[in-house]
């Protein structure tokens, strides 16, 4: 079985809304610091880029989760394979996540760190699968609304494949 992968979004039109989104979010902390959490592993490509179009100083750390392994339904418990390295206490917290999709991973991550008494605590991703909410997550800022599909790159694998892609695809298995 071959898979072909089809562009939904392209590589032109993520980097125009990563700088939009950049520049928003500059805004929104003037005269701040940002603490950017990246969530692990879909989380690396936007938080880089992300963080090269945000001009007021950031200081980042990483957190692994996941409920996905290599399937493209969650297992609906989310397991923490890496915590952060430092406190978040008093610290103006960004999260910074490829994807909302059910919403159980976005859910348990807010709740735990909200518990370590950030002075702010807020979600940017670049992508958000409404249709598919199980969980309710408050989300500051979106890349894309994107449609029911099971999408991959720039960050976002299926079976550990297609991370590196500089778009947003989706699979298609041909027989
Ligand atoms: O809203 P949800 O349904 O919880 O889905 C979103 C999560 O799914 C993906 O992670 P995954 O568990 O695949 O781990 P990975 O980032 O290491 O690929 C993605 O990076 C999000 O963290
Ligand atoms: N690769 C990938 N991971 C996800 N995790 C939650 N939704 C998705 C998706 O559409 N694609």
């Amino acid at each position: 079985m071959a898979e072909k992968i089809k562009v939904l979004i392209s590589e032109e039109e993520v980097d125009a809304r990563i700088r939009e989104l950049g520049e928003k979010i500059s805004k929104e902390y003037e005269g701040k610091q940002i603490h950017l959490i990246c969530v692990l592993k879909g989380g690396v490509f936007f938080m880089c880029e992300l963080a090269k179009r945000i001009t007021v100083p950031v200081s980042m750390d990483f957190m692994c989760v996941g409920s996905y392994g290599d399937g493209t339904k969650s297992s609906g418990v989310v397991r923490l394979a890496k915590d952060l390295d430092e406190s978040i206490e008093n610290k103006e917290v960004l999260i910074v996540e490829d994807i909302i999709d059910s919403g159980n991973t976005l859910y348990y991550l807010m709740d735990v760190l909200r518990q370590r008494k950030p002075a702010s605590l807020r979600l940017c991703t670049l992508l958000d699968k409404p249709d598919r909410r199980v969980k309710d997550v408050h989300v500051d800022w979106t890349g894309f609304e994107i449609p029911d599909e099971f999408v991959v790159g720039y960050g976002l694998d299926y079976a550990q494949k297609y991370r590196n892609l500089p778009y947003i695809g989706v699979v298609e298995v041909a027989e």
